[in-house]
């Protein structure tokens, strides 16, 4: 078995943007919302931290058995736009996985997850109609969903979401039925972290997990509603709004997810973002896994280009998965000239600082915080 899958799981979660409702306040700075998950207290892996819908891939989203959904144009995995020549590829993306056999491409496997995923957490489904693929494209702006008249009843949807629940393998079956695809078109690669070795959760859960943008226009964001079991709350909040619930503790988030926000906080506009999400994603991304850096009162994670950041980062914690030092957090950033890392002075005093470039013509967060006056060397700051 290789190292990949012996030390850590692989996972999809999908940044869900929607607005075009029209009846946003007029004082926000935004027009769409995200979606954020309050995950179950008795997780194992991040409790009642609030996170993008996503979790573990499973078989059947790698199975053949998609390519006979086919919508009548040609295979799945062919209309997926190419990336760029040059682009960054993550691992999980480029791995092989002969213990799949004849399997889709993981590109094509792991949006389906992603998809499925969002449906067992929140019951929002991200289809289209078979018939429609050809016509689906991203440039034409921000993604639909399928019109209600085109849903099973109320009742009937709950009781596929059960069964897609027990076994991902119904999910192939629901959009047999109902003579969908998911939307694999409305997915842009986005980014992809890889769980710190000293983070990993009970039973030393880590999670390699591909993000995806997916930005829903037309008719404001859909009803979600939470599963009573892995997830127990669901919250549509602008970029703004769930920074400060964190800022003011009401809601905990993990690193990752709070980094994500600081970059939608670039773009009031859903059409900006989708715009921006969908051109960007021909680029690829790479790999991050955070390096913790333990310093006398608080910790930093460092990322890559962060000039911290190890040239040799212990992927498996067989090595040095943690770093100490003995300085002070203020210390140790103005020391620095070249800053990519997240500050944590406490659970909930947390703030992204970054000076680079950013690769893959990706945006680097906005600094939410007017209270960051230590952090001297922070390039953007609101
Ligand atoms: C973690 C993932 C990948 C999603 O993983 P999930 O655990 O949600 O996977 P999943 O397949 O959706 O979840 C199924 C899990 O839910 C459990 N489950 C099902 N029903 C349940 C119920 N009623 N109550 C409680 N748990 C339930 C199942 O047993 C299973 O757990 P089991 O199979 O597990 O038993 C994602 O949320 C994510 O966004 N990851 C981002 C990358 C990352 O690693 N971020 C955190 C970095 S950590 C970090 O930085 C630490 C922060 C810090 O301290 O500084
Ligand atoms: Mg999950």
């Amino acid at each position: 078995m290789s190292s990949r899958v012996r030390h850590w799981r692989e996972a999809a979660t999908v940044l869900l943007a929607a607005g075009g409702g029209g009846g946003g306040s007029s004082s926000s700075r935004f027009d769409y919302k995200v979606l954020l998950l309050r995950r179950s207290p008795r997780s194992a892996f991040l409790p009642s931290a609030h996170v993008f819908p996503g979790g573990v891939v499973d078989a059947a989203d790698f199975s053949a058995d998609w390519l006979h959904l086919l919508p009548p144009e040609g295979p799945l995995p062919l209309l997926l736009p190419p990336l760029r020549a040059g682009a960054g590829r993550a691992p999980l993306f480029a791995a092989e996985r002969p213990e799949l056999g004849t399997a889709l491409p993981a590109d094509v496997a792991f949006r389906i997850c992603a998809i499925r995923e969002t449906f067992e957490e929140a019951g929002v489904l991200l289809l289209v109609e078979a018939g429609e693929v050809a016509s689906t494209s991203s440039a034409q702006g921000p993604a639909r969903l399928l019109a209600p008249e085109r849903l099973p009843p109320g009742p009937e949807l709950a009781e596929w979401r059960r069964r897609v629940q027990r076994q991902p393998a119904a999910f192939l079956q629901l959009c047999r039925h109902l003579s969908c695809v998911p939307n694999l078109w409305a997915l842009h690669e986005w980014s992809n972290w890889l769980t710190p070795v000293g983070r990993a959760g009970r039973g030393g859960r880590r999670y390699d997990t591909a993000f995806y943008l997916c930005c829903l226009g037309h008719g404001g964001p859909p009803e979600a509603s939470h599963d009573r079991g892995e997830v127990t709350a669901c919250q549509w909040s602008s970029p703004l709004e769930a920074i400060e619930l964190f800022k003011s503790q009401d809601i905990w988030i993990a690193p990752p997810q709070f980094y994500e926000l600081c970059r939608l906080y670039n773009f009031s506009s859903l059409h900006d973002l989708h715009r921006f999400g969908s051109e960007r994603a021909v680029e690829g991304c790479e790999r991050w896994m955070p390096v913790i850096l333990v310093a006398s009162d608080g910790h930093i994670q460092l990322l890559p280009g962060d000039e911290l950041y190890p040239d040799d980062p212990d992927l498996t914690g067989e090595r040095k998965p943690i770093l100490t030092s003995n300085k002070k957090i203020e210390d140790l950033m103005k020391e620095a000239r070249k800053l990519h890392r997240i500050v944590a002075r406490d659970l909930h005093n947390v703030t992204v600082c970054v000076n680079i470039q950013p690769k893959y013509k990706h945006v680097n967060p906005l600094v939410v915080d007017s209270k960051v006056g230590n952090n001297a060397d922070c390039n953007s700051r609101l």
